[in-house]
């Protein structure tokens, strides 16, 4: 059973901070990082990997530094979001390279094996260029496989997937992690993430936003009250609306228009265009105040990415 500790982890390149002041421990089972694009969630992967240091901080294994320590990569597989560039390779053959790379003692039987694992031995002597992009990700998945480590890092297994590819690929993750592996894997849809993470933890704009079972998460995302800035054709009459509504907790005018607090995150919404539109007071922009929280919330209640 294997432990990755992270503590106040940060990379920036150049100018961008890319990760800020991570910490978090992700134990066996399946652990689903969550936020949009560019949220910082493959370089994070590539540092816990090993493929990229950190600018500050540390990441441990097992009480081992991942950094610089070669040991790490038996006991870590990734599984990068780009597509391998060896689709000349057959399958078998870029499992193999995979085995050798690790100097394994049986190569072949290892190779053998991470294929099985996959079900994808019987389209093993095909070019992998040829394959489908579920194939493609089981192959690649095969190659992380291919020396049995305890701690699988996934990169946004389940992009352009089909729902089949997608059940297949989900099925596979758990048998990993039933036997016993430390599991992650990076998406930026919360279906994807709550359907099959037993954990959640959530990054946006490099830092980490929230962390629980997904139920604990969507209880964040509707319980909190939650602060929007209104800005409408007449600010005034729509703050009287609301209050009247009863559908916010405080309304405050200011110089940029309402600060609004709903204590209903959805119902707030669902509302406001139906305040506005009874009192035919047209609505100009509805954003979060507090661009941290309130856009992870946003986001994940909207589904965008
Ligand atoms: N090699 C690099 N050089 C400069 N900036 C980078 C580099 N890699 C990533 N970044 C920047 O760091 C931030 C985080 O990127 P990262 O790829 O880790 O996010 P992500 O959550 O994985 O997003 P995506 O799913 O879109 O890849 C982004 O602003 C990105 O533009």
């Amino acid at each position: 059973m294997s432990e990755l500790r992270l503590d106040q982890v940060s990379r920036w390149y150049g100018n961008v901070v890319a990760v800020n002041g991570i910490s978090m421990t992700i134990g066996p089972g399946v652990t689903g990082l969550l936020g949009p694009n560019g949220a910082g969630k493959s370089t994070l992967i590539h540092m816990m990997g090993g493929f990229l240091p950190p600018s500050t901080g540390t990441i441990e294994l097992d009480g081992a530094t991942i950094w610089k320590n070669p040991q790490i990569y038996r006991h870590v597989g990734l599984v990068p979001e780009r597509e391998s560039a060896y689709d000349f390779l057959t399958g078998r053959q870029f499992v193999l390279a995979m085995a050798k790379l690790h100097k394994l003692p049986d190569p072949g039987a290892a190779a053998q094996r991470a294929l099985a694992m996959v079900e994808m031995e019987p389209a093993q002597d095909r070019e992998i260029g040829k394959y489908s992009k579920g194939m493609k990700q089981r192959v690649k998945m095969a190659s992380a496989l291919v020396h049995d480590p305890p701690v699988l890092l996934l990169d946004e297994p389940f992009n352009g997937m089909d729902p089949r590819q997608r059940l297949q690929l989900m099925d596979l993750i758990r048998r990993m992690a039933a036997e016993g592996r430390t599991v992650l894997f990076s998406s930026h849809i919360l279906e994807e993430v709550e359907r099959l993470a037993t954990h959640i933890e959530v990054i946006v704009a490099g830092r980490h936003a929230a962390s629980g079972d997904f139920r604990a998460i969507r209880r964040l995302m509707t319980d909190r009250p939650h602060v929007f800035l209104v800005r409408s054709a007449d600010d005034r009459r729509l703050a009287a609306a609301i209050i009247a509504d009863g559908s916010a907790r405080s309304v405050e005018l200011s110089g940029q228009g309402l600060r609004v607090e709903a204590t209903d995150f959805r119902r707030f919404t669902w509302l406001l265009p139906q305040v506005a539109r009874k009192e035919g007071v047209r609505l100009l922009e509805v954003s979060p105040a507090d661009e941290s929280l309130e856009s992870v919330f946003s986001y994940l209640v909207g589904g965008a990415g």
